[in-house]
């Protein structure tokens, strides 16, 4: 079928409107992530303060100064790389395992400072597990737990090298268990979220395509694939208003097939069928891409050409008049051939569009009246109509 301007338009257009739109989706989505690291980090950073005015913090002020400007040197780094775009493209733009790292390692840095209360200041691992169990799949969340369990152990150890005596050893290794067994079931966790997450993005797949698929028959004749009479009139009154906003023009060509009942008749109502796709097609191959068909019903077409006065029209049916008298029906029944008349009315501005409906549908009952298998366009006069037939 034709691809008309509406459609390669809205495809170009579709295209070019497309690709940022999906990166703003992209970014959007990414920015949401980074305000919820940076709360989670102002989180450690307030804990680590309250903790450290309490007297729980081993190391003095300038420790506790290194240790959050450190966390916020990398949190900005973060942050800025997605903020300006700069991990748009990426497979995750939000940088979700960087920064899930980097809170993890925050996190149990501090811990690492703190006194019997370095679990409490650990727990904070959680919300950046939290976070991963949205973003991350399962290698990602098995990373993130993974360093998390590591890192607190490892924090254990040092602290037991350097200030064995003040812990309770036992104590401290229950606590690490409790934090593995809770790491786990946060893993666990993301793996349901990221199948319901992942059924969902199916779903909605499939709910665009079936909507995609209902517009599309929506504005579609069933047996031609052509617009159906109700688009091809909505995409008259658009060219209308074109034409009534400025220096715009165009053209309307009513198309009947000749003698469409004796093809019925005498070939059958599913060779008809064949000739009216056939046809179809033909249109196609012929028009220009800026052209729209469309079929009325029965055997009956009409053809809007977008800036095309009725002599340019004429060419263009002239030359799908040609087409269809030149096909080779013999596959069919080699006594069948088809052909055409079309009446052309360019529109006058200011009129009502019945009223130019109107006269290319005189010009077609002149083009039919004179013989049929030709081409009338306006200004109608007797010499014109004959010069047009069969050829312009
Ligand atoms: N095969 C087929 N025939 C159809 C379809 N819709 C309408 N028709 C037939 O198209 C024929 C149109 O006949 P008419 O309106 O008399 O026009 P015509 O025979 O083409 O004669 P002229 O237009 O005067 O050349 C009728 O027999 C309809 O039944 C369709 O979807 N498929």
């Amino acid at each position: 079928m034709t691809r008309s301007i509406e459609q390669s338009g809205a495809t170009m257009m579709g295209d070019l409107q497309q690709a940022p739109a999906l990166a703003l989706d992209d970014h959007r989505l990414a920015l949401g992530h980074v305000r919820t690291a940076l709360l989670i980090s102002m989180l450690h950073t307030l804990v680590a303060i309250v903790y450290f005015q309490g007297g729980y913090m081993t190391g003095g002020a300038l420790t506790l100064a290194v240790l959050l400007a450190g966390a916020w040197a990398g949190n900005l780094v973060l942050a800025m790389l997605v903020w300006r775009r700069r991990t748009l493209g990426r497979q995750d733009p939000t940088l979700s395992l960087q920064w899930n790292l980097w809170l993890t390692a925050s996190v149990l840095t501090t811990a690492y400072f703190m006194n019997e209360f370095r679990l409490s200041m650990a727990m904070l691992f959680f919300a950046a597990m939290l976070l991963a169990s949205f973003r991350q799949a399962l290698p990602g969340l098995l990373l993130v737990s993974g360093a998390g369990m590591a890192g607190y152990l490892l924090v254990l150890i040092l602290v037991w090298q350097q200030r064995g005596l003040q812990m309770n050893l036992t104590l401290e290794m229950l606590q690490w268990l409790l934090f593995c067994i809770t790491a786990v079931s946060f893993v666990i966790t993301g793996v349901g979220i990221n199948a319901l997450r992942s059924s969902l993005t199916a779903k909605n797949r499939q709910l665009n395509d079936a909507l995609a698929q209902a517009r599309e028959m929506a504005i579609r004749d069933e047996l031609t694939g052509l617009f159906n009479r109700r688009h091809i009139m909505e995409l008259l009154a658009q060219q209308r208003a074109l034409a009534e906003s400025g220096e715009y023009r165009f053209t309307v060509c009513f198309v009947d097939l000749d003698h469409f009942k004796r093809i019925n008749d005498r070939f059958g109502h599913g060779s008809g069928d064949r000739v009216l796709r056939r046809f179809a097609q033909i249109a196609h191959e012929t028009l220009r891409e800026a052209d729209y068909i469309g079929r009325l019903g029965g055997e009956e077409f009409v053809l809007v050409l977008p800036q095309s006065d009725a002599q340019g029209a004429a060419q263009v049916a002239e030359r799908l008049r040609a087409a269809l008298a030149a096909e080779d029906f013999s596959p069919l029944d080699p006594a069948l051939s088809a052909s055409v008349s079309i009446g052309i009315a360019e529109y006058r501005p200011g009129e009502n569009l019945k009223d130019t409906l109107a006269r290319a549908d005189h010009c077609l009952y002149l083009a039919k009246s004179r013989g049929r298998d030709r081409v009338v366009a306006e200004p109608v006069s007797p010499e014109a109509a004959l010069t047009l037939a069969p050829q312009i």
